[in-house]
């Protein structure tokens, strides 16, 4: 007989669960309690999180919710369950994966809530179903940055430590993230079903997702009134969006796997993902991605690949193979309108025109070629057009190609003199942060927190929770990274 833990204590806290993906069926799961941690302590916590999910900002002050999120106490009327995915890993079939170390405890106000580290699952493999507190961190402050960004996400309500070691290229302490989305399927789950043979599952989960995520494809009338196929037309459309986000702000994901890919076009698992530095097209944040795979320039054709799979998963449930491809074909109207648009915004034009292709095509040209920094160039530009005469030479200064920059400055100029400089700039300043969760910045609150100091982790979330204010006191991590920021190594190791 294994050593099995000993079974966590109830907490008396009525709070409203829900449990329609325990609704589904045991072939989507395995129900099972999260393994306790010893002598857990507060990381971080999001009141604006709390707030999201309902729940009281003192909750988050409380031994026993700590305790709970970490896996010690159960909730009552949650019913605790890992689901069950399979997915293509690097361009593989990867077969099946699953929740490893994420447990799901049920949905409150709406919302999914997901312990990230809570212990060994029948999917853990060859895992130990933890996860480390410099990861967990990372994926605590990038779930609230990309909130604070606008871009569709994954949430974090929290982090919680404890000094249990968890061996990874060293001996690291474990940590809990709790984290929420209105659901938590991705791809991977229709590829197992699919990839499975179980077809009445497929239409289950696919019915599931449409009911309650995408009610309009059951009247849309597109697609022949399939709404398998209007449910594929929306994810593909959420997607693009999705990514053009990212691409606007310079964000690597680093593990685009369709396992990790949300059916609510979420940006889901911050692993080894980076906010850019110097902007760099083929930039490759995780340094297990040897053949660079997921390199910057290359993620908006990994994401239409990765449709691509999913729509394979549901051909299943769709009667014609040209309603699949010609939904998917709309990736490629609506991610570069998406992108442009979004780029127009950094530029201060509120609508995309023809002008403004070359403009942008050509900033991004200088931007690449000069390695300029990404976040740094964007929110000076937006302050040279609202003063111009006291911003004086500080974009220009960012370029070694100064002629270059110079002629570019002349088009572009010329494109604003037909908008209010003012309104202009008030969009720029909206649309180019001021803070993104840098490596160093992530790499220097881990450090403190290791110490048990966790200040950083706290002001980081203030400051990137609003991410375009100015937060004077903060100026410092608005700065360009310092030189070891370049050796900091990412891998999917967490
Ligand atoms: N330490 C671990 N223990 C058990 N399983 C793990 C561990 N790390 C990763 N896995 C599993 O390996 C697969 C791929 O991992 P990946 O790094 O994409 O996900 P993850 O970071 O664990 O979680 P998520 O996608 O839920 O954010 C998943 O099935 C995941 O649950
Ligand atoms: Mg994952």
């Amino acid at each position: 007989m294994p050593h099995l833990p000993p079974a966590p204590e109830p907490l008396d806290l009525p709070l409203p669960w829900n449990n329609r993906f325990a609704g589904l069926g045991e072939a989507f799961y395995a129900p099972l309690q999260p393994t306790p941690l010893p002598a857990p302590y507060w990381v971080g916590t999001s009141a604006s999180a709390a707030r999201w999910a309902g729940l009281d900002a003192n909750h988050l002050d409380s031994p026993e919710v700590l305790q709970a999120l970490t896996g010690n106490r159960l909730l009552q009327g949650s019913e605790p369950l890992a689901s069950v995915y399979s997915g293509h890993q690097f361009g593989q079939w990867a077969g099946q994966l699953g929740d490893g170390r994420a447990i799901l405890l049920g949905e409150l106000n709406g919302l999914e809530v997901q312990l990230k580290g809570a212990g060994l699952t029948p999917f853990s493999r060859m895992g130990d179903g933890r996860a480390v507190l410099r990861s967990s961190i990372r994926e605590f402050l990038a779930s609230e940055a990309m909130y604070g960004l606008g871009i569709p996400t994954s949430r974090a309500l929290c982090v919680t430590g404890s000094d249990a070691p968890v061996r990874r290229e060293t001996v690291e302490t474990a940590a809990v993230v709790t984290r929420l989305a209105p659901s938590f399927i991705r791809f991977g789950h229709f590829e197992h079903f699919c990839h499975h043979g179980m077809p009445g599952e497929l239409k289950i989960l696919a019915d599931f997702v449409i009911d309650h995520y995408y009610p309009d494809c059951r009247t849309d009338a597109r697609w022949n009134g399939n709404p398998y196929v209007a449910l594929l037309a929306a994810v593909t459309e959420r997607t693009a969006h999705m990514v053009a986000h990212w691409q606007a702000v310079g964000f690597c994901h680093g593990v685009m796997n369709t396992d990790n890919m949300s059916i609510l076009g979420l940006t889901i698992d911050y692993g080894p993902f980076q906010f850019m530095d110097a902007y760099d097209p083929a930039h490759i944040c995780n340094h297990s991605d040897t053949g660079g795979r997921y390199a910057f320039y290359k993620q908006p054709n990994v994401a239409y690949w990765n449709l691509f799979c999913l729509g394979q998963a549901m051909m299943p449930l769709i009667d014609e193979q040209e309603h699949a491809i010609a939904a998917l074909e709309t990736f490629k109207d609506i991610y570069p309108r998406a992108f442009a648009g979004r780029m127009a915004a950094k530029l201060g034009f509120s609508e995309v025109q023809v002008a403004h292709k070359p403009v942008i095509e050509g900033i991004l040209k200088l931007l690449a070629a000069d390695k300029v920094d990404f976040s740094i160039f964007w929110r000076r530009l937006s302050h040279w057009v609202r003063d111009e005469a006291s911003a004086g030479d500080s974009v220009r200064d960012l370029f070694l190609d100064r002629a270059g920059f110079d002629t570019w400055l002349l088009s572009y100029s010329e494109l604003l003199a037909h908008i209010p400089q003012a309104m202009a700039a008030d969009l720029m300043l909206k649309s180019n942060p001021k803070y993104v969760l840098r490596n160093h910045l992530g790499e220097q609150a881990i450090q403190a927190a290791r110490q048990k100091d966790f200040s950083m982790v706290a002001d980081l979330l203030k400051v990137l929770e609003t991410p375009y204010d100015e937060h004077i006191e903060f100026d410092a991590w608005a700065g360009f990274p310092p030189d070891w920021a370049a050796h900091i190594s990412i891998s999917c190791s967490s």
